[in-house]
């Protein structure tokens, strides 16, 4: 059994905004992607991580991985147009059994998320962090409530998400459509994918505000 992880950073944090995208951002004394890739190499049964980054990226990639000693951490790959792109070009380079697909806008995973998604991935073969939601959820037209929803049936869906290699790669290979996530793609081709739960301080940098509340979660 060999398990890999497949960092996707070839974003460009539009949403985001800033002078350079939000995985090169400063978060404490490193940068967003320093700390995802960190986290992952914090569990031993993960034997390779590749980073599939933006082309025009690469010096900044240079530069937050200079510290970065462990001979599991592969470097990067060029990743691709939209996030399914990404994930797709890097899957083609990972020859071990099982892979993680993981945001680098996401560098505050906790070590017992990973976990979770490990244990359950070797059980069931596919495994997801999400988190239950707790509000009542209602579907909104024209800025007017119209029915309530059962929350029970919803998660709100994060990464780590993991996979067989072989079953996500034939996956992301049979549809040309994107989707939000490998999940998506997964079910696509009919993958059973278990959830388990993630954390609440695996929040992904999406806007702006979210640096600020990454650097409090940091410090916690
Ligand atoms: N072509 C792409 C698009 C996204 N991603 C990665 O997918 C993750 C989640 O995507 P998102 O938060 O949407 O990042 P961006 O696409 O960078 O953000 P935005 O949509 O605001 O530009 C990020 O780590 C991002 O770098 C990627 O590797 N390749
Ligand atoms: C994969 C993902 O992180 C799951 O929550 C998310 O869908 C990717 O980000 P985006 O904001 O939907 O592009």
């Amino acid at each position: 059994m060999s398990i890999a992880a497949l960092i996707v950073a070839a974003g460009r944090g539009t949403r985001a905004g800033g002078e350079t995208p939000k995985q090169y951002h400063a978060l404490g004394d490193r940068t967003v992607i320093y700390h995802t890739i960190t986290n992952l190499l914090a569990n031993t049964d993960i034997r390779e991580i590749w980073v599939a980054i933006h082309r025009d990226d690469l010096e900044l990639f240079t530069e937050a991985t200079r510290n970065i000693d462990d001979a599991r951490f592969m470097g990067h790959i060029i990743g691709g147009t939209t996030r399914s792109d990404t994930v797709r070009i890097g899957l083609e380079s990972i020859t071990c059994e099982y892979v993680l697909i993981h945001d680098g806008a996401r560098p505050l995973l906790p070590i017992d998320a990973l976990s979770r998604v490990i244990d359950q991935m070797l059980i069931s073969g596919a495994a997801f962090c999400a988190l239950p939601i707790t509000d009542a959820i209602w579907a909104v037209s024209d800025g007017r409530a119209q029915s309530a929803q059962p929350r029970d049936t919803f998660w709100r869906a994060q990464t780590p998400q993991a996979f067989n290699t072989a079953e996500i790669l034939a996956a992301h290979r049979a549809t040309d459509k994107p989707a939000d996530d490998d999940v998506a793609i997964a079910r696509r081709a009919g993958i059973d994918v278990t959830v388990v739960l993630g954390s609440e301080r695996n929040i992904k940098i999406t806007h702006a505000g979210d640096f600020a509340l990454a650097e409090k979660l940091l410090r916690e």
